[in-house]
């Protein structure tokens, strides 16, 4: 199990500080929202800030790209320190090509799937990619209310994986806090992207444990 937070909820005056509290607090990776104001409603940041943060920490950055052509800026995000890099599904005229590109770069394909996307649309992708994303709320915001049909998708990717002997990753976008988890890791979640509930906790170290314990008790 690993723990994401999304910087998209941290406080960008002071995005070293916060994202080296959550690094010493235990979390995994650094999830890294990019959104283009045009697959998604909403316009966050680019690659220039997510440099920014190279040498500052030492965790692994998992790029999500909610953009528009995704294949015109994949190159601007590959650096030492880049996992995953993860493209929608709906974003993409040719999915393989693009799961190629990035692999190309040594860095690890995703393919995120929005809300209202079936499980099926992966069919033929589940083999070239090393992560599966569900959106578990509608991408371009955090702080959104979960949305629990992504519980069934996760379970539908965890049975295809284990029937086609498969090796790609499962993680949870969206709504994510306490009081869900379990749920989700019991579907077959192994990646968990925590926005608001991470950042925006009175006590940020404390909230990453806490999610480290359930991951612990869930193992
Ligand atoms: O990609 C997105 C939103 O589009 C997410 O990564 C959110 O930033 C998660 O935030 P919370 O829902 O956990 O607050």
């Amino acid at each position: 199990m690993e723990l994401a937070p999304s910087i998209l909820s941290a406080d960008f005056s002071r995005l070293g500080e916060d994202v080296k509290q959550i690094e010493n607090a235990g979390a995994h990776l650094i999830h890294v929202d990019v959104m283009d104001g045009h697959f998604v409603p909403n316009i966050s940041y680019g690659a220039t800030v997510m440099k920014s943060l190279c040498g500052r920490t030492q965790m692994p950055f998992d790029v999500h790209l909610m953009i528009e052509n995704p294949d015109q800026y994949i190159g601007d995000f590959v650096t030492e320190q880049t996992e995953y890099i993860t493209v929608h599904q709906e974003a993409c005229r040719h999915i393989n090509r693009t799961v190629q590109h990035i692999r190309s770069m040594d860095v690890k394909p995703g393919v995120a799937i929005n809300p209202g996307t079936p499980v099926s649309a992966l069919e033929y992708v589940l083999e070239d990619a090393d992560l599966i994303l569900i959106m578990s709320v509608n991408p371009g915001f955090g702080g959104q209310k979960f949305i629990p049909s992504a519980i069934r998708k996760a379970q539908e990717l965890k049975g295809l994986r284990e029937k086609y002997g498969l090796d790609f990753r499962i993680e949870i976008d969206g709504g994510i806090n306490l009081a869900n988890v379990k749920t989700v890791i019991d579907a077959g979640v192994e990646i968990i992207v925590a926005g608001s509930s991470v950042f925006k906790a009175e006590d940020v170290p404390a909230r990453v444990q806490e999610f480290l314990d359930i991951f612990e008790n869930r193992e």
